[in-house]
């Protein structure tokens, strides 16, 4: 049985848990229950504290997680990431009071607030910049306004907690996260499960469907090469005759974020009838 860690709490719990019920697996019914198996796909899931996933994984006692880049690098865990999820986007920045500091050095022999001390230690060891870390376990946008640090370095999305506190992004990126799967990392001598496999492809298939819809139009045939290449699709559109022998009718996935721009060009080229549906499920 395959044994999967799912966060339990958090900005990463929601989809994680949607993911996989789109990937076919029976997830828990019991917002509190701690794991449940999924007879029928031969797999247990154990909710568990997005924080805490990255060490059950790196130790062996789990197979497989979901959990965010940031806290996998910041965990010192041995467990690797083998695939990146496409959502709990974010980046992970210093900040400190407008105009106070410029670049990453400046933060020598200053003090930085943060809930990441592992990712944080890392980044400034590397860059040779010895600031001294406040760990703290949240809400770190408020220590310099009370005073326990100068600067901090957390997780940005839109940028409004740094704003209403007063505090201004500044040296380089420190990471770009998103949630990510990770198992066992391979240098650890450890059989791969077989369910792995079937799992990322599961998920690999959901983040497809996502991110593609399917879309169908009738074109003059005469324009087909210039419009697959608008609209390319994976290895090449479906073209299907119709009975009016001057036109065909055409399949193709797009990137759900380009629909409509890829209509707009379909439509001045001569397409007509352009329909778009969502996919439910693939396997690529
Ligand atoms: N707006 C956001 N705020 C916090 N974390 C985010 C955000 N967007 C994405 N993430 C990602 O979610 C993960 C953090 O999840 P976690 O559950 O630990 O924190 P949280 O959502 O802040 O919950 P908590 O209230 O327990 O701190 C990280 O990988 C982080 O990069
Ligand atoms: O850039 P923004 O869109 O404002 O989002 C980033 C903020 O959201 C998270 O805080 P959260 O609400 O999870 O509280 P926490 O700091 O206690 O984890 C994160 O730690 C940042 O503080
Ligand atoms: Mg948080």
């Amino acid at each position: 049985m395959l044994r999967i860690a799912v966060p339990n709490k958090g900005s990463l719990s929601e989809t994680a848990s949607e993911m996989l019920a789109e990937a076919g697996y029976s997830g828990r019914r019991d917002p509190r229950a701690l794991n449940v198996v999924d007879p029928r796909n031969d797999v247990e899931f154990f909710y568990l504290r997005p924080r805490d996933i990255a060490t059950y994984v790196g130790s062996g006692a789990l197979d497989v997680g979901i959990t965010g880049r940031d806290l996998l690098l910041d965990s010192g865990s041995t467990a690797a990431e083998i695939a990146s999820l496409d959502f709990g986007g974010s980046t992970f920045r210093f900040a400190g009071r407008p105009g106070q500091f410029s670049e990453l050095t400046d933060l020598d022999g200053i003090r930085v607030a943060t809930s990441y001390p592992g990712l944080v230690g890392d980044f400034l060891a590397k860059a040779g910049v010895a600031a001294h870390l406040v760990k703290l376990d949240g809400a770190v946008e408020s220590a310099v306004k009370l005073g326990v640090a100068d600067a901090v370095a957390d997780v940005v999305s839109t940028g409004s907690t740094l704003r209403a506190q007063g505090l201004e992004i500044f040296g380089p990126v420190i990471l770009q996260s998103s949630a990510v799967l990770i198992s066992g990392s391979a240098g650890q001598n450890r059989a791969e499960h077989p369910g792995l496999a079937i799992l990322q492809r599961r998920l690999q298939g959901v983040l497809v469907a996502r991110q593609f819809v399917l879309m169908d139009y009738d074109l003059p045939v005469h324009l087909i090469d210039q419009a697959s290449a608008i609209a390319p699709g994976l290895e090449s559109p479906t073209v299907s005759p119709l009975r009016d022998s001057q036109w065909v009718a055409v399949r193709v996935m797009v990137r759900s974020d380009d629909t409509n721009l890829i209509m707009d060009r379909l439509y001045d080229l001569g397409a007509r009838a352009i329909l778009v549906s969502p996919i439910h499920a693939a396997r690529i």
